[in-house]
């Protein structure tokens, strides 16, 4: 796998005024979202990017031109592109939890095999990533579907900061701009993302599921078939948890029975993570968050997730960790949740039982891999 162009820091006709093309095969920085017109040998001519990008054989004599953006193109135009054996791609991150995200609206089918996948999140032989995100077709009336696969290969049911970044991508990909919202259908049903005036994204992340065959957990649960404030022993040590699906499976905890109160920096993530992942009390593996409470509205977590070790962030963590810091009367219904890439805000709503996460996502780079 080769990485064939990488592009960063779109350029914009108020900070290019020339360019120059050294050679037709190196990659010059055009962006590749936007249009140029630009005077040739004393010709003027109008010539997108795409067909510059396209015909990497042209000759061009020149060595400046003056460019001028057009800025009512779409950001992620350049996906039209389409050459076989090269994925186009664009990534996202929400709070540092980052994803390449895939047009793969026009197919059921993923452009990616999860084993490619693995490889193209890889950081130091691929893009880098903590997963690979397609915005497919609809499906049962919804807007999109969206699918994801850790940097593992596995499939999870949902994603919370990817699909903040899979509401941007879409927003990109119309040209739309402004207070928008989608339907998406996703491994733990719908999914309603809402991107704000202000750019940040909220999502109405459904309900939370708490029977523990639902999780799922082995973990012996509470006569509502709940597992609340439960213990398990991991590595010799005896942990209070409580164990939440928000379509993904989460335990959640906040501190051993020796020690109620966890200082999150302290822990060792990387020797205690995946020994609650692959517990056996989990069939399906988990995600763990170990959390610390400053106030009744202000917790701070770290996470190990499944399939994708210790990540930034994780908003279906986050959620998973307000809900079990109300079901052990740690917190009110609203509260602000840090992590290691910055906070969420989170609110499991009585009137619906549905959980809401605000946040943001961010556009990195974009590129094109040979795959
Ligand atoms: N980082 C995500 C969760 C991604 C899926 C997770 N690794 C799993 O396997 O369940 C988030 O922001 O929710």
């Amino acid at each position: 796998m080769s990485v064939a162009t990488i592009v960063s820091s779109p350029l914009t006709s108020s900070n290019i005024r020339s360019l120059s093309i050294i050679s037709p095969s190196s990659f010059s920085p055009i962006n590749p979202f936007k249009s140029y017109s630009f005077a040739l040998q004393s010709n003027t001519a109008k010539l997108s990017t795409t067909s510059l990008l396209r015909n990497p054989n042209s000759r061009f004599s020149v060595s400046a031109m003056s460019v001028a953006a057009q800025e009512n193109l779409s950001k992620t135009a350049f996906l039209d592109r389409r050459e076989s054996g090269v994925l186009h791609f664009v990534k996202y991150h929400g709070l540092g939890n980052d994803f390449i995200m895939v047009n793969n609206l026009d197919s059921m089918e993923p452009k990616v095999t999860p084993e490619q996948a693995v490889k193209l999140c890889d950081r130091n032989f691929g893009i880098g990533a903590d997963g690979v995100i397609f915005a497919m077709p609809g499906f049962n009336g919804t807007d999109y579907t969206m699918r994801i696969f850790n940097s593992d290969g596995s499939e999870p049911e949902m994603c919370g900061n990817g699909v903040r970044c899979f509401a941007k991508f879409i927003a990109d990909l119309n040209n739309s701009h402004g207070i928008q919202s989608f339907t998406v259908h996703t491994g733990a049903g719908l999914i309603i993302p809402e991107i704000q005036d202000d750019g940040q994204v909220k999502v109405d992340m459904g309900e939370p599921v708490l029977k523990a065959s639902g999780v799922p957990t082995k973990i012996p649960p509470n006569k509502d078939e709940s597992v609340v404030k439960a213990k398990i022993e991991v590595d010799g040590v005896n942990w209070n948890v409580t164990c939440v699906s928000m379509g993904n499976p989460h335990c959640v905890t906040f501190g051993t029975q020796g020690n109620e109160k966890l200082v999150v920096d302290e822990l060792n993530l990387a020797d205690i993570g995946p020994k609650f992942e692959n517990h056996a009390l989990f069939p399906a593996r988990t995600n763990t968050e170990f959390v610390q409470v400053f106030s009744r509205s202000h917790l701070k977590m770290r996470v190990w997730e499944r399939g994708a070790g210790a990540t930034l962030a994780c908003g279906t963590g986050a959620c998973a960790v307000v809900v079990a810091a109300i079901l052990e009367g740690r917190s009110e219904r609203k509260c602000r949740v840090d992590l290691p890439g910055g906070p969420l805000d989170i609110e499991w709503r009585e009137e619906d039982n549905h959980v809401y996460m605000t946040g943001p996502a961010q556009l990195v780079f974009y590129g094109s891999v040979e795959i």
